[in-house]
């Protein structure tokens, strides 16, 4: 029987997890882009690991290489018990491949117009084979029910639907083969703000449903807010700040943290406030020490010269920044 440490355990485990590009070429000096640097994190059975930062900041190529669909260059990622980095990745990565979904931005490019809707969500099901015309219907027509829709959609096409129905058909597929994980890419960023909240509504009530575990990214603080239990900040490919959500909202300690809070539009405002001075720093050639220095009002002498380590600063909450050195 399971006991209690057991139920939390890590479905996912990522340790100094690196991606680095080749860039240039043809003429043009050949140089490295490290888009992840050295990530570590824990995704837990049931809940949602929000993923937030500016565009580039590497949020993408985390969620890709999770799902097995880009190779690490450094690190490692366990997957429900198997190591799919390193050596014999490939064949534990197959082990667990069913397990693991993703659900795009754009569900007009996640889906070929010319298909049916019954056929789009079925493909999981067709690449994997074995299955009786009958059992396939059934399962579209529960998959349909299951993301809110009719099931007698299953024989109409894409451009009868609108963009929220669509990223629901996309889900539909995405659940075909039960999954235990999903990366959304941005997954509600093309929608209009009460699609957004429907569809988010519809994230967590399968997650409650099913059970499902989710990386949720996005650049927008808020969207992240209503599905995370817990939060990681990327800033130019590495995580400043990973945190229980309250008090990532409440107590921000990361001072890029704060300033991307400052910047969440408030309703009594009507503006946003200005983002935080500055570009963000080439991840081509990356200066000595800490990767926001140069736009940090906080910054001090050791942070010109001495990368800070992600290190726990409170039960629950881990910071990259000198400021916290003694804590
Ligand atoms: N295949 C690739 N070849 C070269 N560089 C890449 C490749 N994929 C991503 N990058 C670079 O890696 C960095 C991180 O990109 P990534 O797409 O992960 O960021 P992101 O935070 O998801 O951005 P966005 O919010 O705009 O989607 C960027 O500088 C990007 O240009």
């Amino acid at each position: 029987m399971k006991d209690m440490a057991d139920t939390t355990d890590p479905i996912i485990r990522v340790r100094n997890l690196s991606r680095d590009f080749q860039v240039g070429g043809r003429g043009r000096k050949r140089q490295t882009l490290h888009a992840v640097s050295d990530a570590s994190f824990d995704v837990l059975p049931g809940e949602t690991l929000g993923v937030v930062g500016e565009s580039g900041s590497g949020k993408s190529t985390i969620g890709r290489m999770l799902v097995g669909l880009l190779p690490a260059t450094r690190g490692e990622i366990e997957l429900f018990g198997e190591t799919i980095t390193g050596p014999s990745g490939k064949q534990a990565l197959a082990k667990v491949r069913h397990k693991l979904q993703f659900v795009f931005q754009d569900p007009h490019a996640a889906m070929n117009p010319r298909m049916r809707i019954s056929d789009i969500i079925a493909e999981p099901i067709d690449v994997r084979g074995g299955w009786t015309r009958k059992d396939r219907a059934d399962r579209v027509a529960e998959l349909l029910e299951l993301v809110g829709l009719s099931a007698a959609f299953a024989d109409r096409f894409p451009h009868e639907f609108s963009g929220g129905q669509r990223q629901r058909i996309v889900i539909a597929r995405a659940l075909a083969l039960d999954p235990a994980f999903i990366v959304c890419d941005e997954a509600v960023a093309a929608l209009d703000v009460s699609m957004q909240a429907q569809v988010i509504n519809l994230l967590m009530d399968l997650q409650q449903r099913l059970g499902l575990s989710y990386l949720f990214i996005a650049h927008d603080l808020a969207v992240v807010r209503a599905v995370s239990t817990r939060i990681a900040v990327l800033y130019a490919g590495e995580i400043v700040e990973l945190s229980d959500k309250r008090s990532l909202y409440t107590d921000p300690k990361h001072p890029y943290t704060q300033a991307l809070l400052a910047a969440i539009p408030r309703p009594e405002v009507g503006t946003r406030k200005p983002p935080i001075r500055g570009e963000v720093p080439s991840l081509l050639n990356r200066p000595p020490g800490c990767t926001l220095c140069p736009r940090c009002p906080k910054a001090f002498d050791r942070c010109r010269t001495e990368a800070p380590a992600l290190r726990e600063v409170a039960p629950g909450r881990k910071v990259a920044c000198h400021l916290y050195d003694g804590v």
